[in-house]
C-alpha cells in the first residue's frame, strides 16, 4: 500500500508542478528555507573551525555557500556601478527589502568585512539563527527604539575600531508596495555617528517573478544597482533628516528607472 501512495505522490508532484502555480509558489518557498537551513548546517562547523567563534569574516563563508542559489531559483542578477564599491575603509551600505530573496542578491555584491543590522527574531531562526549570529550580524530590538538606539551607537563604535562595514535596510521590514517605504532614521544615525560614507545599493522590483499576495514565483531578473558614496563627514545629528531625504530621493529614482515602472506625481507607481 505505502509503494501505491508512493507512486501516486510521485505522478502527483510532476503534475501539480506543471499546472499549478501555486504550488510551485509554496514548493519553492518551502524549498528556499529548507536549502538555506542545510546549508546553514554545512556552514556553522566550518564558521567555528575557520575564526572559532562569533566573527565577521563568517560572512565570507556565508557568502561563497549562498551564491549558487539564484541558479536553483532560475534568477539571474544584473549588477551595475561596482566601482562604487572600491572604497577603502568602513562604511554604511543602505538597500530597499523585498523578501528574504534580498539575501541572494546582497551576497552577489557583499563587500568583505561587511555585516548587517536584523530583526532580533532572526536570530532564533533555526541553524540560520545560529550562523547569522557568528557572522557578527547586530541583532535589534525594532520595538525598543531606545534599546535599537543603543546596540547601533555601539555598532559605531565597533564598526571603526574592527574596521567593519554594515548593511542595513532603512524601510526597517519588508516591502513589495511597488515603492519604497519612508525611511527609518538608524542607518543615518550611524554613519554620522561613525563619521563614515553611506553607499546606496537598489534592488528592482521582482514583481515581474515574485508576487507574495498572487502566489506566484517564477524565474527572473533581479537588476541590483551600486550608487555613487555619500560622504558623511563633518554633518552632525541635525542633518540627519535630510541625508535621509537625499538617500530616499536618489534609490527611489533608480528604483523606478531600473524596475521600469514610472512614478504617478509622488502616488502610486504603474508598469
Ligand atoms: C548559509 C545560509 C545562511 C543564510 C543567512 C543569510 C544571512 C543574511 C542576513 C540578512 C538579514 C536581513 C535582515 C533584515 C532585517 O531584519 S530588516 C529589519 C531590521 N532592520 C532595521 O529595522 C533597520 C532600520 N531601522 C532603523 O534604523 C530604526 O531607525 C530603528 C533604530 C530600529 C528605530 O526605529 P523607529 O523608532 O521605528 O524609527 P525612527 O527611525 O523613526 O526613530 C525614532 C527616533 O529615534 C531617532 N533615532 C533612530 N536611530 C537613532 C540612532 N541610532 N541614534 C540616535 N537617534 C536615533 C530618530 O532620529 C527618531 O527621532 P526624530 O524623530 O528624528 O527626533
Ligand atoms: C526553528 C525554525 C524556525 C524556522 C524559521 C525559518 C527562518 C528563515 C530561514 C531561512 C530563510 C533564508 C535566509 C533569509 C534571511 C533573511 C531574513 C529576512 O529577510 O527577514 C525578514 C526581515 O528582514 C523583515 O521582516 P519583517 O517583514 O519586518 O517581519
Amino acid at each position: 500500500m505505502d509503494v501505491v501512495w508512493m507512486l501516486l505522490l510521485l505522478l502527483l508532484f510532476p503534475l501539480l508542478m506543471w499546472t499549478s502555480s501555486t504550488f510551485v509558489f509554496y514548493f519553492k518557498k518551502f524549498f528556499y528555507v529548507a536549502w538555506m537551513m542545510f546549508l546553514a548546517i554545512v556552514g556553522i562547523p566550518i564558521c567555528l573551525l575557520k575564526s572559532g567563534g562569533r566573527d565577521v569574516e563568517n560572512m565570507r563563508i556565508i557568502r561563497s555557500m549562498v551564491r549558487h542559489v539564484k541558479y536553483l531559483f532560475g534568477l539571474r542578477i544584473e549588477v551595475s556601478g561596482w566601482e562604487h564599491l572600491q572604497t577603502e575603509g568602513p562604511y554604511v551600505i543602505i538597500s530597499n527589502h523585498q523578501s528574504s530573496l534580498d539575501v541572494l542578491g546582497m551576497m552577489e555584491i557583499l563587500p568583505d568585512r561587511c555585516t548587517t543590522i536584523a530583526k532580533k527574531e532572526l536570530v532564533y531562526a533555526g541553524t540560520v539563527g545560529l550562523i547569522c549570529w557568528l557572522a557578527g550580524i547586530v541583532f535589534i530590538n525594532r520595538k525598543k527604539t531606545s534599546d535599537a538606539k543603543s546596540v547601533m551607537a555601539d555598532a559605531a563604535k565597533t564598526m571603526l575600531d574592527e574596521q567593519i562595514r554594515l548593511w542595513v535596510f532603512p524601510e526597517g521590514t519588508r516591502n513589495q508596495n511597488g515603492d519604497l517605504l519612508p525611511f527609518k532614521k538608524g542607518a543615518f544615525h550611524l554613519a554620522v555617528q561613525a563619521q563614515v560614507p553611506i553607499i546606496p545599493v537598489v534592488f528592482s522590483s521582482y514583481s515581474s517573478f515574485y508576487l507574495r499576495k498572487e502566489k506566484q514565483f517564477k524565474s527572473g531578473v533581479i537588476r541590483l544597482r551600486i550608487l555613487p558614496k555619500i560622504e558623511t563627514k563633518g554633518l552632525t545629528s541635525d542633518e540627519v533628516s535630510c541625508l535621509s531625504d537625499q538617500s530616499h530621493s536618489l534609490m527611489r529614482t533608480a528604483f523606478l528607472e531600473i524596475s521600469g515602472l514610472v512614478a504617478k506625481s509622488n502616488g502610486p507607481l504603474k508598469h
